[in-house]
């Protein structure tokens, strides 16, 4: 063993019998229990634990506060990356966890039939009787519930969901046609995130949040972010979100969480009072669904612990995607041209932008939101396994390492995506990686970069609802191209995180602000926006 794998252990040792002595040395008995049971836990993390050869900061290989710290203020994405470039593809993040970044592990972890979406997300549960699609655990409840859902949100059902759509996107373009008449500066971060939610609103319960009309219920996204950033710190350390600490924070955070659960509810109830098949959202398309194995149907409860994790996770991420685009399209001025040129040489008129094969044709489209979802993932975060219970007799094995039973493992996507070696240059956003003829790679990187690619996850726990995003995003951004010409309004304040990268904070989705832009009705267009 090298000397500086050595000086941590040692240091904790050390540290370990400082602390013990003075407690000693201060006499105070009472206390001595808890210290010595400290010296002896943070010891054998460090020396004995079946993980305490793998690398990793000090710290996180005694305790979870390490994890939990960053992600209070929102940086662990930041964090685990740079932990990576100093320790390896292989971290030891908290005393039971470790965080992988290649692409064999990527596939390991995620596509593992026997691995378990990880008992931390157990910490989002609203009622602890009841789960929702996002922290179901049980293998089986899983599959029925997301075959339910499935219904709702998949690529048929958006086509049903078109026209509801097309009426919110087109609310937005009118905000967009309205600030271009006196060349007010919009924050497209806002923008997004009431549009986002609203057609989340109206995905599932047949009403948007009228957030993009009305100042109502503009407390909504803050809301929502700060119930991200706490359930982020818990399912770093779920022991914190049961130890009863977060009565001192509970006149900060409680209200708005309460307040979306209550919104979120009297939604569900009113929209229960109307005809079933009234709208085409969620609640139709999945009332009469009975799953063909258990015969069973979603119950209220269900529904309503659904909706308070479709409704953020649909709406935030759209929005995420949608300001990062706005941000790449205003700081890479050959991007935006060679957008705008194929959006408005490939459509006559805006009604012809629909979903279907002409706007899934856009190859330069496509490829440029690719590279968006690359760079700046809107779920920035690591996603958590635990092995079954057999891995004591039954090893699982990720990337060559034989795991331990207990560890809980993990794969960052920010980490995974500014990979240089699955990403030549990964900081620069360059739509072009993702054109065969443009890309200038081998195939065999051309196929590695493809596998490295994961915003939406891979395997049984993948993102139900990658057909939403598909279809909102191309939408909105080949409508305000046709319709507008924009760009990056002045000083506006906002932080890059170095270079010409958008800077999004991670907490489980992401948070950000801006780009700030001014937008320009085209000539000759747009009369039914602004009329
Ligand atoms: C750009 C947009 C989106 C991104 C990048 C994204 C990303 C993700 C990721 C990474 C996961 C996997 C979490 C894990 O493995 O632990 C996930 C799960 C999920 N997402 Fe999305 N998402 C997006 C949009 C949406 C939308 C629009 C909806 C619904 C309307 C949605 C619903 C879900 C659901 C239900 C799950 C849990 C799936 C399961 O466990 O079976 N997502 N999403």
């Amino acid at each position: 063993m090298k000397f500086a794998e050595l000086a941590g252990p040692v240091f904790g040792i050390l540290l370990g019998l400082l602390v013990a002595r003075v407690s000693v040395s201060n006499a105070v008995q009472r206390f001595n229990p808890h210290v010595t049971q400290c010296v002896l836990v943070y010891s054998y993390r460090l020396l004995l634990h079946p993980l305490h050869r793998y690398p990793g900061p000090f710290l996180a290989k005694i305790t979870d506060w390490y994890s939990a710290y960053h992600a209070i203020r929102m940086n662990l994405h930041f964090t685990t990356y740079a932990d990576h470039a100093k320790y390896g593809p292989v971290i030891r993040q908290g005393p039971n966890k470790l965080v992988f970044s290649s692409v064999q592990a990527a596939h390991d972890v995620l596509q593992n039939e026997r691995l378990f979406k990880s008992r931390a997300y157990l910490v989002t549960q609203v009622n602890p009787t009841i789960f929702n699609l996002f922290n179901v655990i049980d293998t089986r409840l899983h599959r029925t519930k997301r075959r339910i859902i499935g219904q709702g949100i998949s690529e048929k059902a958006m086509r049903r969901f078109e026209p509801v759509m097309h009426e919110q996107v087109q609310v937005f373009l009118a905000q967009l046609a309205r600030a271009s008449k006196d060349s007010s500066p919009l924050d497209m971060s806002e923008k997004c995130s009431h549009l986002g939610l609203d057609i989340s609103g109206e995905i599932g319960f047949g009403h948007g949040f009228e957030l993009q009309t009305s100042e109502k219920n503009r407390w909504m996204p803050s809301g929502i972010s700060t119930s991200n950033r706490r359930l982020n710190v818990y399912v770093q350390f779920p022991a914190l979100r049961y130890i009863g600490w977060e009565k001192l924070l509970l006149p900060v955070i409680l209200p708005k969480v309460m307040r979306f659960h209550r919104m979120v509810r009297d939604k569900i109830r009113a929209r229960l009072k109307e005809d079933t098949h009234s709208r085409p959202d969620l609640l139709s398309s999945i009332h009469d669904y009975k799953d063909p194995d258990t015969g069973s149907s979603m119950s209220k409860r269900e529904l309503w612990s659904e909706a308070t994790f479709l409704i953020p996770a649909g709406g935030d991420t759209t929005a995420s995607l949608l300001a990062a685009s706005f941000f790449y399209l205003s700081h890479y001025p050959k991007t935006y041209q060679r957008l705008a040129t194929e959006i408005r040489e490939r459509f006559s008129s805006a009604e012809e932008i629909r979903g279907g094969v002409k706007l899934a044709g856009c190859a330069y489209l496509h490829a440029f939101i690719t590279e968006t979802l690359r760079i700046s993932p809107p779920s920035n975060t690591t996603l958590w396994r635990d092995l079954p219970a057999d891995a004591a007799t039954n090893p699982v094995i990720i990337d060559g390492h034989v795991i331990p039973p207990g560890t809980r493992i993990g794969v960052n996507l920010y980490c995974m995506h500014r990979n240089p070696t699955y990403f030549p240059d990964p900081r620069s956003h360059r739509p072009e990686r993702w054109i065969r003829e443009e890309s200038g790679v081998s195939d065999e990187q051309w196929k590695i970069m493809h596998d490295a690619f994961i915003p939406f996850s891979l395997g049984p726990r993948n993102c139900a609802g990658k057909a939403v995003a598909w279809a909102e995003v191309p939408l909105v951004l080949a409508k305000t191209l046709w319709y507008f010409d924009f760009w990056r309004a002045g000083e506006d304040g906002e932080r890059l995180d170095g270079g010409d990268v958008f800077y999004m904070l991670d907490q489980l989705g992401s948070r950000h602000t801006g780009p700030v832009m001014k937008f320009r009705l085209r000539d000759g267009v747009g009369e039914e926006l602004v009329g």
